[in-house]
């Protein structure tokens, strides 16, 4: 079969880690007889470089077009003087919201090879952790009113909205109850309801929903205590179902009890087949450029291209497989070291992935 993806490689340590999922596609193509074909695209700082535009209207068009997007990382301290809609960051929101893709996939496993890696006690890490954050991603505060106000009893202020529907609470809920049956059929639906009225219509649409999904277990958590659950107790968890922003905190602290933010992949579903596939880490310009940058999160996306939009699961498995396999041999990025261990950079942990698919 023939696919085509639109790459996004964006900026900082993006088009490194995009390097080398390319290269890992290409494999998998070669020995399961798919041809890849790959369209470079513009987006975030790069795109205002060269274009003025975060998000050019040609980047929505061939990424509509493509049968899946693959993006890097986009943003960075260049770019860091820019405000509102001209930030990099906003072509990420608007590529999301113009493909329609409300559902983010976040899954947090601990691998075996990786559980030195762990901060957390050693008796929580032996049992293992595998959760999956089911974050809405096309609406909440990052996609609500804001602005300024000039004048004010103690100056200028400032505002973004937190607002969901009905509607949009619903297909969130949706994805992430049927992922549970799938998995250990427990869903957690984390909020602030004890504060927020959006919390509470989101509360009550997922308890109305679950009736639909009498084999799935439903129980509810503020963001506050999740936080803190998820270092206690990450057993408890099976499938997380929470906002905008509240899933984009708790990915980042999941990615962190199970090794490292650039190990966790992530895809962006709507209704369609058209996915978007990212690590959840951003351009971390502190390392750019230097090949220390980790690109399983990102290779571990591809994988979930295949399974979830072109529907390759053998192929998906190849690619987790030889992740598992190179740690399993003790190969380390700088952001997993630990004693013992080979650290290599982002090229040559690329390079030991491909060499393990061939075998
Ligand atoms: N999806 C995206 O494009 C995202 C973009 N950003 C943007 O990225 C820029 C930097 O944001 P930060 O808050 O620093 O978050 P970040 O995720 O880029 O970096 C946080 C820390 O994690 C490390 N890190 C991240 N990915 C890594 C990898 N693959 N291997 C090894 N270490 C890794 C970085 O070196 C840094 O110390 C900002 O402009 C931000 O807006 C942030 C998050 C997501
Ligand atoms: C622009 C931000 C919402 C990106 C981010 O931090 C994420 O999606 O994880
Ligand atoms: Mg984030």
């Amino acid at each position: 079969m023939r696919y085509s993806i639109a790459t996004i490689p964006g900026d900082g340590i993006g088009p490194e880690v995009i390097q080398e999922t390319i290269l890992v596609l290409n494999k998998v193509g070669e020995i399961f007889g798919h041809q890849m074909d790959f369209q470079e695209v513009l987006a975030g700082g790069i795109a205002i470089d060269k274009t003025g535009m975060p998000l050019p209207k040609e980047t929505i068009e061939i990424c509509r077009n493509s049968d899946a997007v693959l993006l890097g990382a986009v943003g960075g301290p260049k770019w860091d003087n820019l405000s509102g809609d001209k930030r990099p960051e906003r072509a990420l929101l608007g590529l999301r919201e113009a493909l329609g893709l409300y559902a983010n996939i976040r899954p947090a496993v601990l691998y075996q090879a990786l559980k030195e890696a762990s901060p957390l006690r050693s008796d929580i890490v032996e049992k293992g952790i595998d959760i999956c954050v089911v974050r809405e991603l096309t609406g909440g505060i990052y996609f609500g009113d804001r602005g300024r106000n000039k004048e004010g009893k103690m100056g200028e202020s400032a505002y973004d909205t937190e607002s969901y529907s009905v509607g949009e609470v619903e297909r969130i809920a949706r994805s992430a109850f049927e992922i549970a049956r799938k998995r250990n059929r427990k869903v957690t639906s984390v909020d602030k309801a004890n504060v927020l009225e959006s919390s509470r219509l989101w509360r009550s649409v997922i308890v109305e929903l679950s009736k639909d999904y009498p084999d799935v277990a439903l129980d509810h958590m503020y963001i506050d205590n999740a936080a803190m659950q998820l270092i206690r107790d990450p057993q408890q968890f099976d499938v997380i179902v929470t906002t905008n922003m509240f899933g984009d905190i708790l990915s980042d602290e999941a990615s962190m009890i199970t090794g490292s933010i650039g190990m966790l992949p992530s895809a962006s579903l709507g209704e369609g087949s058209l996915g978007m596939y990212e690590p959840i880490h951003g351009s971390a310009p502190d390392i750019a450029g230097e090949d220390k940058a980790n690109p399983i999160a990102t290779i571990l996306s591809s994988a979930m291209m295949l399974r979830f939009s072109f529907a390759l699961e053998e192929e998906a498995k190849a690619i987790e497989n030889a992740v598992m396999k190179v740690l399993e041999n003790n190969y380390r990025t700088g952001d997993i070291i630990s004693k013992g261990m080979t650290l290599v950079g982002t090229k040559e942990m690329g390079r030991l992935i491909l060499q393990e698919l061939a075998k």
